[in-house]
């Protein structure tokens, strides 16, 4: 028979393996009955209602003792899928949590399936959607940033301003339709006009600020890609150990030591950066090494932040200078390494050179300039505006982004529209479209499958 919404459903919702305590979570109109058929010492339908009761779990079956439990019973509506739950708190071994299990199934629940009582908790309207989706994101977060902005989420940050914006558009609708219905002035068309454009100006206002928020939100969860980038042997992989704390890569004193790219996370100044340790970049014949440089400048290309290393022991070559130029138009810093030797490059001219572009001298061998390099970083990055957009709604989920680029071009046909004098029930319908996107950030409207695939990413028992 096919999973019903509404059977009774049941799983371990603590990670599978032994531990202190494991917890199996009932939920539906049945998980009261199901739960009491198993627990003795106590008649469950009699307690209370979010009330933890001392217990022992016996297989009706055998009379056999299976475990001594602590049992919650919580009724609907004030639980976590708003429906009746019951959650059985076992000891921590694997063997006693399955049979506990087992006998759950085999009295009246099945097995939910992954992130199915979230699935209910949306469904009966304890959350919308992007909350739901902020639930996976809290258990996944890497960084305390992106917790914050699951956590926020989950409040309901990003709904409250979904859902205004909504209504704003909802009532501008209205507007136009009693207008349409109603022309009994002639400037009606105008003022109509008038209208959509100032509501379609300001939705996408909002809408802007939250896709710019999306690409810091992304630098939240992934780190800043930032590349580490310069000639053979300057110190690019000695700065990436430096940074890591640990001997990640190979170094040594053979230009054309690191082959490949090699990526580690790392925070530094409480800034997260996706560091990638880059093959020297020079004209090369050895075919693994051209591979490499090929790697480099791709890694250059995709990078966030860029860090150019240039051995201050030797003098500047050209291709030092094409680095320094392909480098130009990036969020950039350049770092003048091993001047613990004898310099041979001329710091004040290459400051010069750079412009805005903060210069570091570092030894890394002596570790001078590190927590120089540490702080311009952060500097970078905070002062880019990450930090000041902390009390903003920031979207992370790429599911998200992709409808609020769609709401915004839908809004960008509404002016386009207006401004080519396009009747006003033809606008009215890109406005309805933007309306209708941003419902299924929230899930206002969705599909089946949609829930399915969203639900599935989730962990058993959540
Ligand atoms: N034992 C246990 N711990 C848990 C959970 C759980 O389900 N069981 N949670 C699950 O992941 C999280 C807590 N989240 C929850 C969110 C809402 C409700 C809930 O009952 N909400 C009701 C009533 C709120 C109230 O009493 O004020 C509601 O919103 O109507 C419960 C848990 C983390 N810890
Ligand atoms: N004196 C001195 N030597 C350094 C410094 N930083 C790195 N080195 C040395 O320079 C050599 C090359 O360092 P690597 O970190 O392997 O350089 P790389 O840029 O990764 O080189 P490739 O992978 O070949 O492109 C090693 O012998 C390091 O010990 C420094 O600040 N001062
Ligand atoms: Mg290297």
């Amino acid at each position: 028979m096919a999973n019903s919404e509404f059977d009774t459903i049941a799983a371990i919702s603590t990670p599978a393996g032994e531990g202190g305590i494991s917890i199996i979570r009932i939920s539906g109109s049945d998980a009261l009955q199901v739960a009491n058929q198993l627990v003795k010492d106590r008649d469950l339908t009699k307690v209370a209602s979010h009330t933890i009761n001392y217990g022992h779990i016996i297989d009706p079956e055998t009379q056999e003792e299976v475990d001594e439990v602590m049992v919650s019973v919580m009724l609907a509506p004030k639980t976590y899928t708003k429906e009746d739950v019951v959650e059985i708190n076992c000891h921590g071994g694997l063997l006693a949590t399955n049979r506990t299990l087992q006998l759950v199934l085999s009295h009246g629940a099945r097995l939910a399936e992954p992130g199915e009582f979230t699935k209910r908790a949306f469904l009966n309207g304890r959350l919308d959607l992007s909350q739901a989706e902020a639930v996976m994101d809290l258990i996944r977060a890497k960084t305390d940033q992106s917790m914050q902005v699951a956590l926020n989420q989950l409040d309901g940050d990003l709904s409250r301003l979904i859902k205004k914006l909504r209504q704003d558009i909802l009532d501008v609708l209205a507007q136009v339709e009693v207008n349409i219905d109603y022309p009994e002035y002639d400037a009606v068309e105008e003022m109509t006009s008038q209208m959509l454009k100032e509501k379609a100006t300001e939705v996408r206002q909002h809408l802007v600020a939250l896709l710019q928020s999306a690409k810091q939100g992304k630098v939240l969860r992934d780190g800043l890609a930032t590349a580490i980038i310069g000639r053979p042997n300057v110190g690019k992989s000695s700065l990436l150990n430096t940074l890591l704390h640990e001997d990640k890569a190979i170094v040594t004193s053979v230009a054309g030591t690191t082959r490949d790219v090699i990526e580690e996370y790392v925070n530094v100044n409480g800034v997260p950066l996706r560091l990638i340790d880059t093959a020297g970049i020079r004209k090369t014949d050895d075919q693994v090494e051209k591979i490499g440089v090929e790697r480099s400048r791709q890694a250059l290309n995709a990078a966030d932040l860029v860090l150019l290393l240039i051995d201050a022991s030797r003098e500047l070559t050209g291709e030092d200078q094409q680095l320094l130029t392909a480098t130009e138009k990036k969020s950039r810093i350049v770092i003048l390494n091993k001047t613990d030797l004898p310099t041979k490059v001329d710091a004040n001219q290459l400051k010069a050179m750079l412009g805005d572009t903060p210069l570091i001298k570092t030894s890394i061998t002596d570790h001078t300039g590190v927590d120089q390099l540490g702080e311009t970083i952060a500097h970078l990055f905070f002062n880019q505006g990450i930090e000041s957009h902390q009390g903003d709604v920031m979207v992370t989920n790429a599911r998200h982004i992709g409808l609020l680029h769609q709401a915004k071009e839908a809004l960008d046909d509404v002016l386009k529209g207006l401004a080519d004098g396009m009747p006003v029930d033809l606008v009215q319908i890109d406005m309805t479209r933007c309306w209708d996107l941003l419902g299924e950030i929230t899930g206002d409207s969705y599909q089946d499958e949609l829930l399915d695939q969203l639900f599935s990413q989730f962990c058993l028992g959540k």
